[in-house]
């Protein structure tokens, strides 16, 4: 079993806000104890409210380096790119975006080229923040051919190509790797709606033998996991 402490809402306004709250806190308590702060930021739908409230969030958003969990190999001016919405939202305030991807590359050559990019920044991570499919798939992090070499790699970052493409954005991916996401000072996971809320809850159960990548992903996790949860 995997401990982690679930907070439930009754509104998708109150999640928003809990996480954003959350996010806030950990921004700056590494800026206080450090000066800077290095996060990851999901990408997806579920976050875009929670991430549009933190950045009202008065913080010395110059120090803030943001890169996203995983991106899709899209332009960045396609509305798949992942990190199109956290340019659009923090670059503006100050801080400092780092996209995963970049250039016409191809899968395997875009995950090198994400994990010598992330070389630039501060390790280990401050903060992540992680979404969920309803498929058990965390950052590009999915069930299939590329999961093992995700959980396994000593790389920050690699190229997946998720098996079947999921409908809703059928591209070939980069990720962080359990590597670079088990490597952060704290974990929050912001999920919505029953069926998510089941998958989590028997990913967490099974462990390492979860038939999930969220499960397999966080069963060797030894800091503080925060579950933030509605309907
Ligand atoms: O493809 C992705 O899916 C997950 C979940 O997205 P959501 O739209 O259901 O919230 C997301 O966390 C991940 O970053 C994204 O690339």
């Amino acid at each position: 079993m995997i401990d982690a402490e679930w907070w439930d809402y009754d509104s998708a306004e109150e999640l928003a806000e809990a996480v954003a709250g959350d996010a806030q806190f950990v921004i700056e308590s590494a800026l206080d104890a450090r000066g800077d702060a290095v996060v990851a930021f999901a990408g997806g739908r579920t976050p875009d409210a929670a991430q549009a409230l933190l950045a009202k969030a008065k913080l010395k958003w110059k120090s803030v380096t943001i890169v996203p969990t995983d991106d899709r190999l899209v332009p960045v001016q396609d509305k798949a790119s992942n990190v199109r919405g956290l340019a659009e939202r923090f670059l503006p305030l100050g801080a400092r975006v780092l996209p995963l991807t970049g250039g016409d590359l191809p899968v395997e050559a875009a995950g090198k080229a994400a994990d010598a990019r992330l070389q630039a920044i501060h390790w280990p991570l401050d903060f992540v923040w992680l979404g969920m499919g309803e498929d058990g798939h965390t950052a590009s992090i999915f069930p299939g051919a590329d999961l093992e070499t995700a959980l396994s790699a000593p790389h920050r970052a690699i190229g997946v190509t998720p098996d079947p493409l999921p409908a809703e954005a059928p591209f070939a991916r980069v990720t962080l790797t359990k590597s670079a996401i088990l490597g952060a000072r704290a974990i929050l996971i912001h999920i919505t709606g029953e069926k998510k809320r089941k998958v989590l809850e028997k990913a967490l159960k099974d462990g390492a033998g979860s038939q999930y990548p969220i499960g397999r992903l966080l069963a060797d996790a030894t800091q503080a996991i925060d579950i933030h949860w509605c309907p």
